[in-house]
C-alpha cells in the first residue's frame, strides 16, 4: 500500500458541512420553540466539545431566546465579555461562570430536579435509561459504584465505576454516597453524592437508576425528589425479559425474583408508575414527569 497522502474529498467535507450547519439549526430551533432550555444547551456544549451545541455561536445562541434581538445580544455579549464570532464550546473558565450567573436569571421558571427510576429486575430501567440517554440529553444520569463483576460489554466509568469490597467500604465511611443498599442481598451499590450535586449546581436534572432501598433513601433525603416507578406489562413478561437478557444463571434469576415481588408490591411509595410496555413510549413518558416536575413549584424554597 502506498504512503501517499490521501487527497481531501470536497464533495464529503460538504456534505459534512451542511449536516453541521443542519444540526446547529436544530438546536436553535429547540431553544426557540422552548423544547431546550437555554441552560441545557450551554452545558451539553461544554461537556460535548465536538457537539452541535458546542460549535454555536454564542450570538445565535442568545438569539434564538425569546426576547432577544440582535441588540440585546449585542449589549448581553458586552456584558459578558464575549466577542463577536465566539462559539459556545470556546468561552474560557470566567465566562462559563458568567454564563451560568446570567442564566440562573434568565431561565428562572425550571428547577433541576432529582429524579429516581425504580422497578423490578429486568423489567428495563436501563434500556428506558439509555433511550432517555440518546434522545434527551439535557437530562444527566448518575453513574453508580458497585461490587458486583462487570457484564461482557459493560465500560468501567460509564455503566458503573466497578470498585473492590475495600473500596465501597472507605466510599461508604467518607460520605461519598448519597445512597447505597445491598441489592438482591448480593453486591452493593451507590449514588456518588459529589457528581450528582454538581449536576444540579449546573442547573441539570439528574436520573437515578437505583432499586427500592436506594429510592426511600433518597425520598427522605432529598423530599423534593421525583421517584418514579417501571413496571412490566405483567409477571410472565418479566420473567421473560430477565431469562432472555441471559445475564444472570439460574440462582441469581431467583434471588432477582424474589425481590421484584417485594419491589412490586412497593410501587404506591413512588410518585407515578410508568408501564413499560414500549421503550421509546416509556422513555418519554418519563422525561415528561421530569420536564412537568422542572416546571412545578418554582417558587416553593428548596427542602434540599
Ligand atoms: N419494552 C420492552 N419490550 C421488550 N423487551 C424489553 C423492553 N424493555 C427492556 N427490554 C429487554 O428486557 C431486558 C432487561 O432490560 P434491562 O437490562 O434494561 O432491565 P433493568 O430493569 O435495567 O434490569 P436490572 O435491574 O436487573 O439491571 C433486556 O434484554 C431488554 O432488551
Ligand atoms: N440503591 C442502589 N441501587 C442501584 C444503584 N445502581 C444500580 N442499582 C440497582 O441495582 C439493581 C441491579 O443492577 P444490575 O446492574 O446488577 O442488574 C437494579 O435494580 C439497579 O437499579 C445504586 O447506585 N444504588
Amino acid at each position: 500500500m502506498s504512503d501517499a497522502p490521501v487527497p481531501p474529498d470536497p464533495a464529503a467535507a460538504g456534505r459534512a458541512a451542511v449536516e453541521a450547519r443542519r444540526a446547529r439549526a436544530a438546536v436553535k430551533e429547540a431553544l426557540r420553540s422552548g423544547a431546550r432550555g437555554p441552560r441545557d444547551v450551554a452545558e451539553r456544549a461544554w461537556h460535548e466539545p465536538t457537539s452541535p451545541e458546542a460549535r454555536l455561536r454564542f450570538a445565535e445562541y442568545a438569539g434564538s431566546l425569546r426576547g432577544f434581538g440582535p441588540r440585546r445580544v449585542e449589549r448581553l455579549m458586552a456584558s459578558l465579555g464575549i466577542a463577536q464570532g465566539k462559539r459556545l464550546g470556546g468561552l474560557g473558565g470566567l465566562q462559563r461562570e458568567r454564563v451560568r450567573g446570567w442564566l440562573a436569571d434568565v431561565d428562572p421558571s425550571r428547577r433541576p430536579r432529582l429524579i429516581v427510576l425504580a422497578g423490578p429486575t429486568a423489567v428495563g430501567k436501563g434500556t428506558v435509561a439509555q433511550y432517555v440517554r440518546e434522545h434527551f440529553p439535557q437530562i444527566r444520569h448518575s453513574v453508580s459504584a458497585t461490587t458486583r463483576r462487570s457484564r461482557p460489554g459493560e465500560i468501567d466509568g460509564v455503566h458503573y465505576s466497578f470498585v473492590s469490597d475495600a473500596d465501597f467500604d472507605r466510599m461508604v465511611d467518607e460520605g461519598e454516597f448519597l445512597e447505597h443498599a445491598t441489592v438482591h442481598n448480593l453486591s452493593r451499590y451507590g449514588t456518588p453524592r459529589s457528581s450528582v450535586q454538581a449536576a444540579l449546581d449546573e442547573g441539570s436534572s439528574v436520573l437515578l437508576e437505583i432499586d427500592l432501598q436506594g429510592a426511600r433513601q433518597v425520598r427522605e433525603s432529598f423530599p423534593d425528589a421525583v421517584l418514579l416507578f417501571l413496571a412490566p406489562p405483567s409477571w410472565d413478561e418479566l420473567v421473560r425479559r430477565l431469562v432472555g437478557r441471559g445475564t444472570e444463571d439460574e440462582e441469581e434469576r431467583a434471588k432477582r425474583l424474589r425481590t421484584a415481588e417485594v419491589e412490586l408490591a412497593s410501587q404506591d411509595e413512588f410518585d407515578a408508575t410508568i408501564v413499560n410496555s414500549d421503550v421509546a413510549e416509556a422513555a418519554r413518558e418519563v422525561v415528561q414527569r421530569i420536564l412537568e416536575a422542572e416546571a412545578a413549584d418554582v417558587e416553593a424554597p428548596s427542602r434540599r
